[in-house]
């Protein structure tokens, strides 16, 4: 589904500096799989995720979406494929603070203004599923740390995305928090979809079908 070839990802940090955040990888997402990212921090997790789901284009190197070259496409087109396609978590949730929990979790269909009365329905399903059905009015602050996580996980979910692409996305949450959102990946996963989940926890790693390691921007192994 994602193919990634021969990437490298540089970062110029003022005039002089330069990061190497990727160097060289070469690596395919099937669709359908269920692939965990690990490596110590700074081993450029975020990078590849970034690269994986049209976030940021590499410095060197092919980007292809089922097959497509998207790499040099138009960013309005690299957001229609983000948009239709992806469904992304980060580490922090970052909901609107004025909107309740289901409408945060509508935005993306309000905001690309596709809204239809069934997102509703769906918006609501997918909040029962997360636990949060007696919550639905509430406003983020009305929410703990990993209720906000479940909205975000909601949210990602609205587009009935076939790859969601998460970003440590577990971190700092407690283990009730963390089985839900690890157990609805691997729900959506047993449907066909394709799951890209950023990890350091090992013990959430091996959920996955797949375990991809970087260490220092390169690829240290591949364990299925
Ligand atoms: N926008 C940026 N500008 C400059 N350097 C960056 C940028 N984003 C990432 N980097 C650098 O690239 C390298 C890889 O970063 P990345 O965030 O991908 O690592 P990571 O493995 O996800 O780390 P962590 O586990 O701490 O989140 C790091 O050295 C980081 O400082």
């Amino acid at each position: 589904m994602i193919m990634l070839e021969q990437i490298c990802k540089t970062y110029k940090i003022g005039r002089e500096r330069k990061i190497h955040a990727l160097h060289n990888i070469s690596e395919t997402v099937y669709e359908g799989e269920f692939v965990a990212v690990v490596g110590p921090s700074g081993s450029g997790k975020s990078t590849f995720l970034a690269m994986a789901g049209l976030l940021e284009r590499p410095t060197e190197g092919v980007v292809r979406f089922d097959g497509k070259d998207v790499t040099n496409l138009r960013d309005k087109e690299r957001t229609r494929i983000r948009a239709e396609r992806c469904g992304f978590i980060f580490q922090f949730p970052s909901l609107i603070p004025t909107l309740n929990t289901l409408e945060n979790v509508l935005l993306p269909k309000t905001i690309h203004r596709t809204y239809q009365a069934s997102d509703e329905k769906w918006g609501k399903e997918v909040l029962e599923k997360v636990g949060l059905k007696d919550k639905l009015e509430n406003l983020p602050y009305q929410l703990s740390g990993g209720e906000q996580r479940r909205v975000a996980l909601a949210r990602a979910l609205i587009n009935k995305p076939d790859v969601i692409l998460a970003d440590e996305p577990t971190g700092a949450v407690d283990a009730y928090n963390a089985s839900v959102i690890v157990s609805l990946f691997k729900e959506w996963n047993a449907q066909g979809k394709t799951v890209i989940m950023v990890t350091h926890d090992m013990k959430q790693a091996d959920e996955a079908g797949r375990i991809i390691e970087l260490a220092d921007g390169r690829l240290k192994q591949d364990m299925e």
